[in-house]
This record gives structure tokens, sequence and C-alpha cells, in this order.
């Protein structure tokens, strides 16, 4: 950390020794884009992409890949795959912060959960009101897992909660489409082991996770209302005695998958529903990840509310796995301390004299503002910076409109850099992740390349300004759409079919730097071989003429005589 002469930290960032000031960067994040081997069921090598490619060919030295995933963006193990939460911290703060998974699973392993201030806030219900966790099931580590699910139902038990609630979203996404049937499966069981303790616990409500309460950034309320009703009414369209059965029979029945199920809940003999939210109850959303449990936490901590009609708007402890917010402060009660991502790059930068303009479509919209901020709504300065959404298409699937708003996003950057008004214009570019996630194929393809043509409007300005140009990714999903064995075979499912992976990946991510701003003898290190998205923030600040702080992971660029 930089300090000033009083021994406080201080804001101001050394000059670069070679590298100018005054130059306009723009900053493309490519979400959901990995580099793997060529292939049927690589997206990004099927499409016609002569922009990207030729990024790739025309400058080796300016080229490379960066870690994307696991440890090297702060996650528990190497078997995770990165996420946009991960990624974006990552190439913002510059930093590998341990994040919210690992956090959990430190908190649950000490039994350090049980002994905060959210844990004693929850449990003073535990008497005489019902715990309820809402939050989604899987074991897919992005925005929750399962495990840690189990480890906390078995620990709030032992710890008074009599009466227990789970509301589940079934997965799908990060996750193979089917599997949710075996995640219900594993919890029921968990949840009849604590039965025979004599705890009341079941399963009271769900619905897939696109479609019922794991909305973001404010896309579409009516996902968040049918998960109130289905959670805190106990009402919704379709009702069963069992979750599997419900999971089951819709899956069949509406032919919807594991993301899209419609909202259930589950009722007794009598067709009441088991377990509304009431007054005197707590709650717990247990995901750990911030950007889709915001609207539901804001549904149910905040008195004045008016998103859409509650009906019935009830008193309760409400704690998040973490807090989600930290400008907001929200939700006020959590059970495990968020990573305090401090001092971000748009922060230094900020008061470093650089204007930014940030923009995508909603649905990514806070992966390049809140995400990249350390996981904080709001600007830092707001007469330095500028944030732009541009509306996503919503009710829909992305295979539907594969080339989202790629090229409307792209010429927001365009404008942003010729009018010379900024000196960081930052985009994400959502179609690889978002298309990649709906599993299909050419639709995929499709987004793909028109994210290749977004990429020429903003390298066109760019050198129309005799700016820099940074393109990377914040983790792999379109390069790889089939589930492999360990041999690397396409796998099969039981009808004979390849297993369709809508998942994000393992892979890395490319990185490229260009542009005629860029001062000639500028190249990437052969000595970081192992550099992930945190020695991104770095670059970038030498890209903008400062040298980065000392405790930053360290740049990807060094500047050769010619
Ligand atoms: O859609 C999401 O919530 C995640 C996958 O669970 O994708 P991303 O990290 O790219 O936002
Ligand atoms: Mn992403
Ligand atoms: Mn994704």
């Amino acid at each position: 950390m930089e300090s000033s002469d009083t021994g406080l930290m201080s804001w101001k960032l050394k000059e670069h020794p070679k590298l100018p000031k005054g130059k306009i960067v723009a900053v493309v994040v490519l979400d959901g884009w990995g580099e793997a081997p060529p292939g049927p069921y690589n997206c990004i090598s099927a499409a016609h992409t002569p922009n990207m490619d030729s990024l790739k060919q025309r400058a080796p030295n300016r080229w490379r890949l960066l870690k994307a995933h696991g440890t090297a963006v702060g996650l528990p193990t190497d078997d995770d795959v990165g996420n946009s939460e991960v990624g974006h911290n990552a190439l913002g703060a510059g930093r590998i912060f341990a994040q919210g998974a690992k956090l959990v699973d430190i908190a649950l392993v000490s039994g350090k959960i049980y002994e905060g201030k959210g844990f004693k806030y929850i449990q003073q219900c535990f008497d005489t009101g019902t715990l309820h966790l809402i939050g989604l099931l899987s074991d897919g580590g992005v925005h929750s897992r399962l495990d840690q699910l189990l480890i906390f139902l078995k620990g709030a038990s032992e710890r008074g909660a009599k009466r227990i609630r789970v509301h589940i979203l079934t997965d799908g996404r990060d996750v193979l489409d089917g599997t949710s049937i075996g995640f219900v499966q594993t919890l029921e069981n968990e949840l009849s082991e604590l039965r025979e303790k004599g705890v009341d616990a079941k399963i009271a409500s769900g619905g897939g996770r696109m479609y019922v309460t794991m909305d973001r950034y404010e896309n579409d309320w009516s996902v968040v209302k049918r998960g109130w009703d289905a959670h805190v009414l106990g009402e919704a369209p379709y009702k069963f005695t069992s979750a599997l059965e419900a999971v089951k029979k819709m899956r069949e029945d509406t032919n919807t998958d594991d993301q899209h199920l419609p909202p259930f809940v589950v009722v007794d003999e009598e067709g009441k529903s088991v377990g509304p939210i009431m007054d005197g109850d707590a709650v717990v959303t247990f995901n750990f990840r911030a950007d889709r449990m915001i609207m539901i936490a804001k549904a149910l901590e905040y008195d004045d509310f008016d998103k859409f009609e509650r009906i019935r708007f009830p008193k309760i402890h409400y704690a998040g796995m973490l807090q989600y917010d930290g400008e907001l402060k929200l939700p006020k009660h959590y059970l495990v301390s968020p990573p305090e991502i401090d001092r971000t790059s748009g922060e230094y930068l900020v008061h470093n004299g650089i204007r930014t303009f940030a923009c995508s479509e909603t649905v990514k919209f806070g992966h390049v503002t809140f995400f990249w901020n350390g996981n904080r709504s709001g600007y830092f300065n707001s007469e330095m910076e500028e944030y732009e959404e541009i509306p996503s298409d919503i009710g829909i699937t992305f295979n539907v409109q594969p080339k989202m708003k790629a090229i409307e996003i792209a010429k927001k950057a365009r404008d942003a850099i010729l009018s010379r008004k900024f000196d960081q214009v930052r985009i994400n570019l959502p179609n690889g992740d978002m298309v990649g996630h709906t599993g299909d194929i050419e639709a995929t393809i499709v987004g793909c390349e028109a994210v290749d043509d977004a990429v020429k409007i903003v390298l066109d300005a760019i050198e129309e300004v005799a700016g820099i140009y940074v393109v990377t990714a914040d983790h792999g999903n379109a390069e790889e759409m089939v589930k492999r064995s360990k041999k690397g075979e396409p796998l099969l499912d039981k009808n004979g079919n390849v297993q369709i992976q809508t998942s994000h990946t393992l892979q890395p991510v490319p990185i490229t730097i260009g542009g005629s701003g860029l001062a000639p003898g500028v190249k990437f290190h052969g000595n970081l071989p192992t550099a992930g998205l945190a020695n991104v923030a770095s670059t970038l600040m030498n890209l903008h003429g400062f040298e980065a702080p000392s405790d930053y992971e360290p740049t990807l660029i060094e500047v050769v005589e010619e």
C-alpha cells in the first residue's frame, strides 16, 4: 500500500517512468469467452470471428492467456469454474481476495458462523418461529453450494432451530440440466434425518433460478415476485405434496429445463402450503454470491418497497449468507463477512484524474460497475464517471435473440471514445456467456459473431483517437459446450445424445492489447506464465500512465527499447 508523509494511505499513484498519460483506453470484457482447442463444441472457434482472430495472429507479443478460475480468482480450489463476480472483482481490484465460497467454507469449518451477530439475530426466532432458507440448490459453487447448505441445516438445528423450511431454486446452469432431481433427493434425505431427530424440516417452495427469485440488476421484477408469492405467501400455480414430485412432474409436463421451472409450493393433505413466511420467522438467503440475491434481499428487508405488491410483509429476522452490497449495506444482518475488496483500481483512477465511462446491457451492467468496483453500487465520483445501462430484452432466453445488445453496447463505447470526454471506456459484451448458458450451440455461434463485430466497432473508434485497447474475458463458457470424460471425450446421456454443458469452464481466457496509442516496445512479460485476471488492473494503470500500488498483482506488460 502506498503511504503519504502523514502515514495515512494515499490515493496518489506514481507516474509510470516510460508510459505517457492521456491515452484513451478501451477495456472490453467478453463475458464467457475462454480459449480451448477448436472443435464442434467450441462455439468461438466455430464462429466467424475475423477481428478476434487477427488480434491473436497479428501481435503474438501482445496476446496471451490468463487464469480465470479457481484459486487464481479467490475460489476454494482449482476445480472451481470461474464466474463473473470473482472474475470482474479480480479484474477491477488487482488483487486476489478469498471469495464468498471460501469464506463460508472457513466459517462453517471453524464454527464461527454460529458465533457471529448474524446468527444470534436469526436464532432469536428459533423458539417460536420457523427458520427459512432460500437459495440455489446445486453444487455449482458459483452462487451457493449444497454441501454448505447441508452443514448449516445441521448446525442450525443443533443450535435450536425446531422448524425449518427450505425454499429451493433449481439450477441447470452451473451444473448439467436435469441434475436438480438428484440435488432435491439429497436434500430430502438430509431433511428426513433431521425429522428423525425431532426437527420439523421440509422443502416448502421453489422454482427455476432464471424464472423465480434470482433475477439481477433489476432486469425483471416479475421474476422476484413469483419467488415472493411462492416463498413468502405460499402461493404458486403448481402445488405438489413433495418437492421431488414437483421437479420431476414440472420437467415433464411443462417441458422446461431446471433453470426455468415454474414456481411451486409444497402443500399438505388439505392443500395448504407447508411453509409460508410469517411474522416472527427467521429467513436466511444462503447464496454467497451477491448479484442475484440483491433484489429478493430488498423485498425481504425494505419497509418502503414499490417494485411489486408484496400483499403481506412479514416481520422477520432476515440475514444474508453474506452482505451483498457494501454501499447499500444490504442486508443489514449477515452470517459471514464478505471479502473486503477495498482500494479498487476504479477508486484509484478516479483519484488520479481518470474519467471513466462504463456500459453494458442490464444483465451484465453490474459486472463492469458493481463487481468491477468490489461489490459496491454507485459512483466513486459522479463528476468523473458515467455508467450507462442498455435495457436487456426480458422474458426470453437469449438463444432467441443471440445478438443481444452487443452492437448497441459497442456503439455507446464508440460514442464515448469519440467524445474524448473519458480516459477509460469499459464495456462487457455478454453473448458468449448468456447465450452459452442456454446450451444452444447454433445460437451461441451467432452470439460470438456479434461479439466479434462489436469488438471491431470499438477498435475502429480507438484507432480514430489514437488510443489503446485491451480486450479480455472474465471466464470461459462458449468455448466448451459439452461435458467431457476425464479422457476428453464428449459424454453421452442415456439416450445416446451428447451432454450439453451450459456452465462456465476451467479454461483460461485471452487478453490482448494494442492500438496506435500504445507506446512502441510495450509487450507482455515473458516471466508471468501463471498470471490471472488480477494482473489486469496494474496493466491498465500503466496504460493510463501510472504505476500500480505495490500490493497489486504485477503488471503484465514491460516496455522494451526498440
Ligand atoms: O448467470 C449467472 O448468474 C452466472 C452463472 O451462474 O453467470 P455469470 O457469472 O457469467 O454472471
Ligand atoms: Mn461472466
Ligand atoms: Mn455466466
